[in-house]
């Protein structure tokens, strides 16, 4: 499929090392058919559109640079596309490219046909324990796959979730995405001479992943998050004491309670790893190994 061949890696190194050959294709917005609109954003419109050599579906996102620069986030849209034009998983939204204008910038996006999670979980309230064990599955198999490329994601939540055509969750937002340790550091060999803290500092920051599944699967279960209060400074309060409760409605099994209690836990080298997570016996018992739900 010719668009999957054109993320903006790629574009730069052919250019580099075929600097005299024929020009090289560059996306514009001629290139696309654009159809209806599947939301806003923050910072511009997304777009149904269709590649019109390839045939190929996308949602274009189009991001007005004036409205960028206002909020001083260009850097994190930078690192964002970085990040997620590297990054191949089935539960991972792919951005294909990227172009730009004088006005605006556009991202091609992988089209998650049956859009945002946040909507299905505030129309069903909660899902059922087959349902969210498959969705933390899937999700925790992608960060598995993140940690492993060395990318934190620091922002799993329900509105950063989108469902595929098939019914498989793809996390969606890298803005608040990292990469931990430069790639100078770790292709120069200079890893050799980092103290243990620093090292295990990866392994570490992963871990607030952890957490953040931990309290997307007791919403999943719930319908709210775990340490939700009216005022902010009591949120605060209740996650630095991981005040965890239990409602008893819905009725929740012990299994899953004792997944998320393992997954909150504040001393946060004490969490389950995320390859235990999945051979928890919720998980194991609950989860549709095909990473897909099927109502
Ligand atoms: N790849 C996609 N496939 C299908 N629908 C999408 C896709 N990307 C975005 N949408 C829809 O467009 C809406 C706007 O997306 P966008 O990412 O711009 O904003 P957002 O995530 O809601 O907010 P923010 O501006 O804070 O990032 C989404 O809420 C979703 O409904």
């Amino acid at each position: 499929m010719a668009i999957a061949e054109t993320h903006p890696q790629q574009q730069q190194e052919k250019v580099s090392s075929e600097a005299s050959a024929a020009e090289k294709k560059r996306w514009t917005l001629s290139d696309f058919d654009i159809g209806k609109p599947l939301g806003r954003g923050k910072f511009g419109h997304v777009y149904l559109a269709r590649e019109k050599r390839s045939n190929h579906i996308v949602a274009l996102k189009v991001l007005f640079k004036s409205q960028l620069q206002q909020s001083q986030v260009e850097h994190q849209l930078r690192r964002e596309v970085e990040i997620q034009s590297h990054l191949r998983h089935p539960n991972i939204l792919r951005l294909y490219g990227y172009f730009y204008d004088q006005k605006r910038v556009y991202l091609i996006l992988e089209y998650a046909a049956k859009g945002e999670l946040y909507k299905e979980l505030q129309r069903c309230k909660y899902f059922s324990e087959r349902r969210a064990a498959t969705y933390v599955a899937s999700l925790a198999r992608a960060l598995i796959y993140c940690h492993g490329k060395h990318v934190i994601h620091r922002d799993i939540k329900p509105e950063n979730l989108l469902i595929g055509a098939q019914g498989e969750l793809k996390i969606a937002d890298f803005g608040w995405s990292v990469h931990t340790f430069n790639r100078r550091r770790t292709m120069c060999g200079t890893l050799d001479y980092l103290p243990p803290e620093m090292v295990e500092s990866v392994e570490h920051d992963a871990s607030v992943d952890i957490w953040s599944l931990g309290v997307l699967c007791y919403e999943f279960l719930y319908g709210v998050p775990p340490f939700e209060a009216k005022e902010h400074s009591d949120t605060y309060r209740r996650i630095v004491q991981v005040d965890l409760k239990f409602p008893p409605k819905p009725i929740v099994s012990s299994a899953a309670k004792d997944l998320i209690s393992q997954m909150l836990v504040k001393d946060s080298s004490q969490r389950l790893p995320l390859h235990k997570l999945l051979e928890h016996p919720w998980i194991v018992q609950n989860a549709d190994p095909s990473g897909i739900y099927r109502a």
